[in-house]
C-alpha cells in the first residue's frame, strides 16, 4: 500500500469538531479506517453518531478538523466521492422494485439527464446478489421485511462500486440472526473485496464480534478510538452507558474467536424506581 506524508490509504479524521449552529456536540475526533478494515462507532443516544458520519461525508459542515480519503495512489479526497451510505432512516419508496431502488445508487455515475445503461443494471444486480437478495429485484421495496430493506440498503450502497462503506445502525430493528447475517456481510466485504467499513451500532457484542477498532463517543463530548477486544472493558463501558456491566469469559473457539462479552446489569434501583427519587428528599 503507498503512503502518503506517512498515512495509509483509507479515511483519515483529523481532530473533528461536529455540531449545530456552532455549538459543538462532539470535539477531538481522530480516527482512521484503512482497506479491509472494520470500525464500530459506540455511543448513547444522542451524542452525535449520525451527526458524525454525515460531517464525514459532508452533508453537514465541519465545525473544525477534517475528514477525507487518501487513495491508493495518494491523492486525497473528499470521502464523499469514494463511500457509500447506509443511512439510519431511509425513506421507503412506494411504486419502486428492489432494482429501481438500487438503480437510484447509480445516480451520482450518470450524466445530468441520461438514464442508466445495461451496464447500471448489471451493476445493480450484482449488488442485489452480493448481499443475497437477488430474488427479490422485482419486489415493491415497500413490500419488503425490515431485514430484506436493510439489505436493499446496503447494496443501494455497494451498486456505487465504493471504497467506503458507512452505515447508521445497520443492525437496528433486525432480530438476532438477520443482525448476525448484516454484521457478517460487512465483516466479508471488507475481507474479501477491501472495502474501508464504518458502522454506528447500540451493541458492544456487534462491535466486539466484527470489528477491528471502535471509536467510543462520550456522552461528556470526549472520542477514545481503542483496538477490540482488549479496549471495550467494563469500565469504559459503564462511562459510555451510565450503567455497569460485567464480563462474560467465553471458551476459547479457536483463533478468531471472541474471548469475552461484556453484559449491562441493570441495578435494582432502576428496577425500584428510586433513580427517579434521586435529588428530590
Ligand atoms: N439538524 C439538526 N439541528 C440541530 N440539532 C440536531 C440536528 N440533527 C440532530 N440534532 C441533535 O444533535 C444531537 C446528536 O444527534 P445524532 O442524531 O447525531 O445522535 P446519535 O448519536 O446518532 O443518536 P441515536 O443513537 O439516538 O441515533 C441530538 O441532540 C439531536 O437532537
Amino acid at each position: 500500500m503507498r503512503e502518503m506524508d506517512g498515512k495509509s490509504a483509507g479515511l483519515r479524521v483529523d481532530g473533528l469538531r461536529v455540531g449545530y449552529r456552532g455549538t459543538p456536540l462532539l470535539a477531538g475526533v481522530e480516527f482512521s479506517v484503512r482497506p479491509g478494515e472494520v470500525v464500530a462507532i459506540l455511543g448513547p443516544n444522542g451524542v452525535g453518531k449520525s451527526t458524525v458520519l454525515k460531517t464525514i461525508l459532508g452533508f453537514l459542515r465541519p465545525l473544525g478538523g477534517k475528514a477525507y480519503w487518501v487513495g491508493k495512489d495518494g491523492d486525497t479526497l473528499p470521502p464523499l466521492r469514494v463511500a457509500g451510505y447506509v443511512p439510519q432512516q431511509a425513506e421507503v419508496a412506494f411504486g419502486y422494485t428492489a432494482l429501481d431502488y438500487v438503480l437510484m445508487g447509480r445516480t451520482p455515475h450518470l450524466g445530468l439527464f441520461s438514464a442508466p445503461g445495461a451496464r447500471d443494471v448489471e451493476l445493480a444486480r450484482a449488488a442485489l446478489r452480493r448481499v443475497g437478495v437477488e430474488h427479490l429485484a422485482a419486489r415493491g421495496v415497500s413490500s419488503l421485511s425490515g431485514g430484506e430493506f436493510r439489505r436493499v440498503l446496503v447494496a443501494r450502497a455497494l451498486a456505487r462500486v465504493p471504497e467506503l462503506l458507512v452505515l447508521d445502525e445497520p443492525e437496528a430493528h433486525l432480530d438476532v440472526r438477520q443482525r448476525l447475517e448484516v454484521l457478517a456481510l460487512l465483516r466479508e466485504l471488507a475481507d474479501r473485496e477491501r472495502l474501508a467499513v464504518l458502522f454506528t451500532t447500540h451493541a458492544p457484542e456487534a462491535a466486539l464480534g466484527f470489528a477491528d477498532r471502535a471509536v467510543l463517543f462520550f456522552s461528556d463530548g470526549t472520542t477514545e478510538a481503542v483496538s477490540l477486544p482488549a479496549g471495550l472493558t467494563e469500565g469504559r463501558l459503564e462511562r459510555l452507558y451510565g450503567v455497569p456491566f460485567v464480563r462474560l469469559e467465553l471458551p476459547p473457539s479457536g483463533k478468531d474467536g471472541v474471548p469475552f462479552v461484556p453484559v449491562p446489569v441493570f441495578p435494582s434501583t432502576f428496577r425500584q424506581g428510586a433513580h427517579r427519587d434521586r435529588g428530590v428528599k
